[in-house]
């Protein structure tokens, strides 16, 4: 079969000095340092740590590590390129006024709130600003540069300053990496989608919460119909590759 010709975005006015092009499906895509971020979605000790708020609730963290070892690998390499790299983070304030109240779905539907009603002795432990669970996991601290962003909702882009971060910067294009696949990278990715920017997701630097088929389904969903899906190994092999 014929090789697909690599996606090429329009920039009207401007050209992509330093891009090169990404091995993806169902495409390869030109990548330009000048106009790309780097998104990491929520990896915090809540989601990819024992003893945090997904364990706790009953969930299969083992796959997280090797999560945090390829994020590790692509950011240096992002870092290398120049390319912005904007952390997220999920939760609410101490007292969990952001989280909403019974007139919130939210209140319904969180784990972590419900989590805490089963277990009142975690009140105030889950996704909670300033402790332990809402922090990053330490082998992903922040260095000089990056940019962290908070967020309440499992869209990045809800009630956050997410989409005026990345338009003062000129980026049009997201590369996604974090915990969970299913949840709030995609729910990130679908709303960047509609916010026009192009999503990039690698798939081996993601994990998923529930099921196998959870990550299966994601990677169908943003392969066919919301943006592109790579590797770790073709991101770094082919970003390494960005002219200075
Ligand atoms: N970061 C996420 O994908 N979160 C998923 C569930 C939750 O926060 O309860």
């Amino acid at each position: 079969m014929a090789e697909a010709s690599p996606v090429i975005v329009e920039r009207p006015g401007q050209a992509a000095t330093r891009s090169v092009v990404l091995p993806a499906r169902p495409e390869p895509i030109r990548v330009s340092a000048d106009d790309t971020a780097i998104v990491v979605i929520d990896m915090q000790n809540a989601y990819a740590s024992e003893g945090g708020y997904v364990d706790l609730a009953g969930f299969d963290i083992s796959g997280a590590r090797g999560t945090i070892g390829a994020i590790t690998k692509v950011l240096e390499t992002a870092r290398g390129a120049g390319m912005p790299v904007i952390y997220l983070q999920n939760g609410w304030d101490a007292d969990y006024v952001e989280a909403g109240g019974p007139g919130s779905p939210n209140w319904h539907k969180s784990n972590a709130l419900k989590t805490m009603r089963a277990r009142p002795e975690l009140k105030g432990q889950l996704l909670a600003r300033g402790g332990w669970d809402y922090e990053l996991v330490d082998a992903l601290a922040p260095q000089p540069g990056d940019i962290r962003l908070h967020k309440t909702r499992y869209s990045a882009f809800f009630n956050s300053q997410l989409d005026s971060v990345l338009r003062a910067r000129g980026i049009r294009m997201i590369v996604f990496v974090g915990i969970a696949t299913n949840v709030c990278v995609e729910s990130t990715l679908r709303d960047g989608f509609h916010l026009e920017y192009f999503g990039i997701m690698l798939e081996d630097a993601t994990h998923h919460l529930g099921p196998p088929a959870m990550q299966e389904a994601t990677v169908y969903n943003v392969e066919k119909f919301f943006g592109w899906v790579a590797t770790v190994n073709d991101f770094c092999g082919a970003i390494g590759q960005m002219p200075e």
